[in-house]
């Protein structure tokens, strides 16, 4: 005869499995879970004990229970896949029943017999989950929602008719030394102290003032690294964006970096005309430079606000104020108060005392001391809660930055933050997003990449495709950005979101990383910590010598037809230390291996200042006296160049081989 399982009788006999596994325990047999199979002088022991209960029993086993018993009796004891039930939090009964494979009326049944009193809509606690599960043989396995770590469904839904105006929040930006940071402490200055006499001014990463009566938050870091790594984490704070430019310097790269940075943002952006004190102060070329970046100053015809202005001596300043609350009217900022607040974490640190602190925008709602909050992978109450003077409040508005305490770690600038109702829903959440995240940094994220773009369009997930490109001279740049944004496949649109002169740079991919761009570099390379950072952030960084394959290749990636066959693979880099010039070989290169390795038959390029200035192939490769056919990371070598001999100290020696790409 067939062996049945723990379960099997315990169903049979309508008990649960855990008291039959009790009962063979207390026997002196030993079974271990509901799994194990019981012999007939077993369950002969066990009738004894259960047979009175037989004759109670209402429940005939259904035609395919048995069936499903006997496949599962003939195969050796193991923990199957298929006894295993998935459920997800706040699965109803009935919900559970067709898991089941049961009728809801026996569930619930089998529930009131457990003490749990429940109609087949409502949501059942996990402990009541199992208990039924392990009632029919089943293991319950709870799966996280992934929709339910989404905490941007928790933002609480407005009410139009409540909504109100916000004041705006604004980002400094501009070139180094144009006067950010002057610009700052000048509005703080001047604009603080005078309405809130005595209060000191504390750093938590935003401060806001007030203007006749309307206010203004200004962030404290200035530049647009920091906006845009915000944004990178999918946070949009700032609302207008100061752009400075020093008025006896003009239009500088990180002038140019910081227009990108906005546009790609969709922030509108003020130009402030720093240092009109200074002897050299030039507005009007500001202003004809600015006009190739679209930006056209009202008095010619365009729209952009420009306002003269010295920072360091406090001109211009209530101009600039005027001029940015007449731009957020134009914008028609609102906000409800009346709700539960969200926003983002501007920084955050762990103080020794104070535990995690985090300085907080509210961008909506207001959040009050006590509130349950989850905020990016972190999750508590709102503590102890303090404005930008360091002053204790109790509720701080849309627009306001505060630094609170409460919370159970120390969450990232840029994560986002939600007010829950009650605290236990945030605990669940904060605890539900923990665990994802650390999932998530098992697994990479999915951007934009040559090899996926054809799939990506076909699948209409992409309309336009965002490109950075940097080389080593500004015609190329131009040359390149010009001809890439002529492509058009399908109609699908090539956006140049920046270009540039020189190395890639940290900057350029966190941008990439924000506006889900590919990065191509002609002639450059990208720098240490930027290639930490895209591989870090997963942006694509493509590097070419000649133009038109650069186009080639984003033509053949939006057609689907990237050449699969052969990747360049960089091996490894060398530094010249010393250069010996003989007259017969030429320039022989006395170098130290950085990275990786060299090999004798590798390609090499010849890197300056994070420019390629040459490409080609080794000559010769030796160790002291001898040719080597290879050498290692932290070896010297002499290495010399066919047909270049023009090296200098401190250029990097670039090794690649080309690979074959398996599929
Ligand atoms: N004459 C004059 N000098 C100014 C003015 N604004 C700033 N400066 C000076 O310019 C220099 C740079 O100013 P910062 O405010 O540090 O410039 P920044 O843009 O914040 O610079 P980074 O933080 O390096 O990016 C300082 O020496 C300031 O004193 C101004 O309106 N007039």
């Amino acid at each position: 005869m067939a062996k049945v399982r723990v379960y099997e009788y315990a169903k049979q006999h309508n008990v649960s499995s855990k008291e039959v596994v009790k009962q063979l325990n207390d026997m002196g047999i030993n079974v271990s879970n509901h799994m194990t199979t019981i012999t007939d002088e077993e369950i002969a022991k066990l009738d004894k004990v259960y047979q009175s209960n037989d004759q109670t029993d209402q429940e005939e086993p259904s035609k395919t229970d048995e069936k499903e018993s006997e496949t599962i009796v003939d195969e050796p004891e193991q923990p199957e896949k298929t006894n295993v039930i998935k459920y997800t939090d706040g699965i109803t009964v009935t919900e559970l029943a067709e898991k089941l494979k049961k009728d809801t009326t026996d569930l619930i049944k089998k529930l009131m017999f457990s003490g749990v009193m429940a109609n087949k809509n409502q949501a059942l606690e996990d402990e009541a989950v199992e208990l039924m599960c392990e009632e029919y043989g089943y293991e319950a396995e709870k799966e996280i929602e992934v929709e339910k770590t989404d905490l941007l469904q928790y933002i609480e839904d407005d009410n139009e008719a409540q909504l109100k105006e916000r004041p705006p929040v604004v980002t400094i930006m501009g070139h180094v030394d144009h006067g950010k940071t002057t610009l700052l402490d000048s509005i703080r200055k001047t604009k603080v102290t005078d309405v809130e006499a005595g209060g000191i001014t504390q750093h938590i990463g935003a401060y806001q003032i007030r203007n006749n009566d309307k206010k203004i938050s200004f962030l404290d870091t200035p530049g647009h690294a920091a906006f845009t790594s915000m944004r990178s984490r999918g946070a949009q704070v700032t609302d207008i964006a100061i752009l400075v430019v020093a008025a006896d310097d003009g239009v500088m790269p990180q002038t140019v970096e910081a227009i990108n940075h906005a546009k790609a943002a969709e922030v509108p952006i003020i130009v402030a005309v720093n240092k009109m004190d200074k002897e050299g102060a030039n507005p009007d070329r500001v202003m004809q430079e600015l006009t190739e970046y679209e930006l056209v100053a009202e008095d010619w015809g365009g729209d952009t606000i420009f306002v003269p202005m010295s920072a360091i001596k406090g001109e211009g300043i209530d101009d600039l104020l005027e001029m940015i609350l007449l731009v957020a009217e134009v914008e028609e900022l609102k906000a409800n108060a009346n709700r539960r607040a969200d926003g983002t974490v501007i920084e955050a640190e762990l103080d020794k005392g104070r535990g995690p602190v985090a300085s907080l925008l509210v961008q909506n709602g207001s959040l009050k001391v006590g509130d349950p909050i989850v905020v990016g992978h972190t999750f508590g109450r709102v503590r102890a809660m303090v404005n930008d003077l360091g002053k204790r409040i109790n509720k701080a508005g849309p627009s306001t930055p505060v630094e609170i305490t409460g919370l159970n770690d120390v969450p990232q600038a840029g994560d986002r933050f939600v007010v829950f109702e009650d605290e236990k829903k945030a605990r669940q959440i904060g605890e539900l997003r923990q665990q994802k995240q650390i999932e998530e940094r098992r697994g990479s994220q999915s951007k934009v990449s040559l090899e996926d773009l054809f799939e990506q369009i076909k699948q209409g997930d992409i309309k336009d495709i965002n490109l950075i490109v940097k080389a080593d001279v500004q015609g190329s740049a131009e040359a390149l950005a010009a001809s890439l944004k002529k492509i058009d496949v399908e109609g699908v649109k090539v956006n140049i979101i920046h270009t540039g002169v020189g190395a890639i740079k940290e900057s350029d991919i966190i941008l990439a990383s924000a506006s889900n761009a590919i990065v191509i570099g002609f002639n450059v390379r990208p720098d240490n910590n930027a290639k930490k950072s895209a591989e870090k952030e997963n942006v694509d960084v493509r590097l070419h010598r000649i133009i038109y394959k650069a186009i080639e290749e984003i033509e053949a990636a939006m057609q689907g037809m990237l050449d699969p066959e052969y990747q360049e693979k960089v091996i490894g880099q060398a530094e010249v230390r010393e250069t010996f010039k003989v007259s017969k070989i030429g320039t022989i290169a006395g170098s130290y291996v950085i990275e990786g390795k060299i090999t004798r038959d590798s390609g090499v390029r010849v890197i300056r200042d994070g420019v390629v200035i040459f490409e080609g192939e080794i000559d010769s490769l030796k160790r002291y006296k001898d040719d080597v056919k290879e050498v290692a990371t932290n070896y010297e070598c002499g290495i010399t160049l066919k047909n270049f001999h023009d090296i200098k100290e401190g250029d990097v020696f670039e090794c690649f081989i080309m690979e074959e790409i398996k599929r």
